[in-house]
């Protein structure tokens, strides 16, 4: 097969690689509060590969020799494994089917074009034969987006971008990079960052997602204050399409509507396979920093964001986390270095806090991020730290905000960590104006702690605020319990709807930038209007009216 990297089909990132809580004293205390789980308990044994009883492939011996014919024998898999690994993306519920080894339908072939026109011919063949294409970037997804419809009868091909990795060209003089989609994150950054140049779209996923899948996702990364998210930075963009190639071409801005590049923005899959797409970069800049801060409260630290977001200084990062998720940060803190529960207290700072009267058990950790030459960066930080001062906030330097940006992509791990000791954890994120946003976190956390209450679970619900806009940002909420083992998938959904209805009655999106999939899409006329779906499906039956293109994603049809 290709050398294409893929994830663990059971869990999380590279194989080997796993969360260890030995070196964060406080983490076994912390998951026994929120969870109710003892880190010394036994794993759960490892499933292999065979106990998933994954169904054979159905493909005709006409349709193999067409696909041979198509990319090359080398190209084509029909082995448990790859076509395990290609069912599902990342979500919970993604998770916990495996781990119970439901698996109704997986895809008859994984299929890695080299080209747009190894593509084309694919999707030829899929018209001509009527089968189905599901286009595949890291599987990263967390919206359900993937999954074949569980009652298909036609040959589902898993269309593997993996292989058209490449930046083609680099504009230098506009900006502009033209790359092929199925580059992953890090391989993006290291061929522009040889040049000089960044893209600077850094999703938490970013070490396992690739540039499609952003775009067909909306996407927006944690610096999406300065970069914006990946609907601004994708300017232009190829898309093979049952009845030709869209091409969106780079401008920097168009009056020419309604905006076909807008519509292929999210479109997870439906509108057709994403072979290229021309992306604004930057030059590396010269100054990268990240600072954190520590407010007396969850209002102080979202009042300071709202006024840094209007204010003169444009961070490229704004995050604050309430004082819930500030507990788990710190429990997760390494003992020897930096900034921990044990140092903070020792150096005398939650000390000197207490007799200034904070109540620590309310304190918010935030983190903002500066990037440009010296001088900007200093303007931007004198105007943030008079905001943070402003609020009641206080400045903690440089040290726990390296390790934050050092830790963030090795976060997700703990998921896997939690899901072996019979514990289930996943995260929902929407966006609201800001003047709905209290309201909105405080009706969550009320109606999940009302479903453990109701459930008879132990359960942690935690929430920070991240991509600051002029009007509004996103909330995102992480809710962890120990199930019952007999009805987790149940238990969860309990959770899930909680949480998304409680966006939508209190003015949010259902998704801030995780798409629709099959796990947000009962939500979506609520969100876009009756109108706004037939609008969404009658685009999607035009392009594509055999339903031969990822069917049942975003409207359920
Ligand atoms: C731990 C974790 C952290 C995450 N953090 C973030 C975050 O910070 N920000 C964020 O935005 N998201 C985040 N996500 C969600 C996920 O990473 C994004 O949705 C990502 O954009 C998916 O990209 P992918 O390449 O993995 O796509 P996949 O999961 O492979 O596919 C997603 C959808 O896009 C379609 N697709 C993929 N490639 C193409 C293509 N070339 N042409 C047409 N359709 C295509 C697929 O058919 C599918 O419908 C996170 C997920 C996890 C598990």
């Amino acid at each position: 097969m290709p050398a294409v990297k893929h994830m663990k089909w059971w869990g999380w990132g590279v194989e080997g690689v796993s969360f260890h809580w030995e070196d964060k004293p406080a983490f076994p205390a912390f998951v026994k509060r929120a969870m109710g789980i003892d880190v010394a308990s036994p794993p759960a044994a490892p499933m292999s590969i065979e106990q998933l009883g994954v169904p054979a492939p159905r493909v005709s011996d006409e349709v193999r020799g067409r696909l041979t014919d198509a990319v090359g024998a080398a190209n084509v898999a029909y082995d448990d494994l790859e076509r395990v690994v290609h069912t599902y993306g990342k979500s919970l519920r993604d998770l916990l089917r495996l781990r119970a080894a439901d698996l109704p339908r997986a895809p008859d072939v994984v299929v890695y074009p080299g080209s747009e026109d190894d593509v084309r011919a694919v999707l030829d063949l899929a018209l001509e034969a009527d089968l189905v294409i599901i286009p595949f970037g890291g599987g990263s997804n967390i919206a359900g987006s993937l999954h074949p419809e569980p009652d298909e009868e036609r040959t589902v091909v898993s269309l593997d971008l993996g292989r058209m990795n490449q930046v083609l060209d680099l504009d230098e003089d506009s900006g502009l990079a033209r790359v092929q989609a199925g580059v992953l994150g890090p391989d993006l950054e290291e061929q522009l960052g040889r040049r000089g140049w960044t893209m600077g779209h850094y999703p938490d996923s970013f070490t396992h997602s690739t540039l499609g899948g952003w775009v067909a996702t909306r996407s927006s990364g944690m610096q999406s204050d300065k970069y914006g998210d990946i609907a601004k930075i994708s300017r232009g963009m190829r898309v093979v399409q049952p009845g030709g190639t869209l091409v969106v071409r780079p401008l920097p801005s168009t009056s020419t509507g309604p905006n076909t590049r807008e519509m292929v923005l999210g479109s997870e899959g439906r509108l057709g396979i994403i072979t290229e797409v021309t992306v604004q970069v930057h030059r590396i800049p010269e100054n990268r920093l990240i600072t954190a801060y520590l407010f007396p409260s969850w209002e102080a630290g979202l009042a300071a964001m709202q006024e840094i977001s209007t204010s003169d200084a444009h961070p490229s990062v704004t995050r604050v986390s309430d004082s819930f998720e500030t507990q788990f940060s710190l429990s997760t803190r390494k003992a020897s270095k930096g900034f921990s529960v044990s140092s903070a207290v020792g150096n005398g700072l939650f000390k000197l806090l207490e007799r200034r009267g904070w109540d620590l058990d309310q304190a918010c950790l935030s983190f903002i991020g500066f990037e440009g030459g010296r001088a900007h960066v200093a303007h931007e930080k004198g105007i943030v730290n008079g905001i943070v001062k402003a609020h009641g906030g206080i400045g903690l330097g440089k040290g726990p905000a390296v390790l934050y940006d050092q830790k963030k992509f090795d976060t997700p791990y703990i998921r896997d960590f939690v899901l072996d000791r019979g514990g289930a954890a996943d995260v929902s994120e929407t966006a609201a104006p800001w003047s709905k946003l209290l309201p909105l976190y405080t009706a969550v956390m009320e109606n999940v702690r009302k479903v453990y209450a109701d459930l008879g679970v132990t359960g942690w619900v935690m929430c920070h605020l991240s991509h600051s806009e002029h009007s509004g940002a996103c909330l995102y909420f992480t809710f962890a319990f120990s199930h019952d083992g007999v009805d987790p998938i149940g238990q969860y959904d309990r959770v899930k709807v909680a949480v998304q209805e409680t966006f939508i009655e209190q003015g949010g999106t259902l998704s801030h930038h995780h798409a629709v999939g099959t796990e947000h899409s009962r939500w979506l006329a609520e969100d876009i209007s009756e109108q706004g779906v037939v609008m969404v499906q009658g685009v999607i039956d035009t392009v594509d009216a055999g339903r031969h293109l990822n069917p049942g994603k975003i409207t359920q049809r």
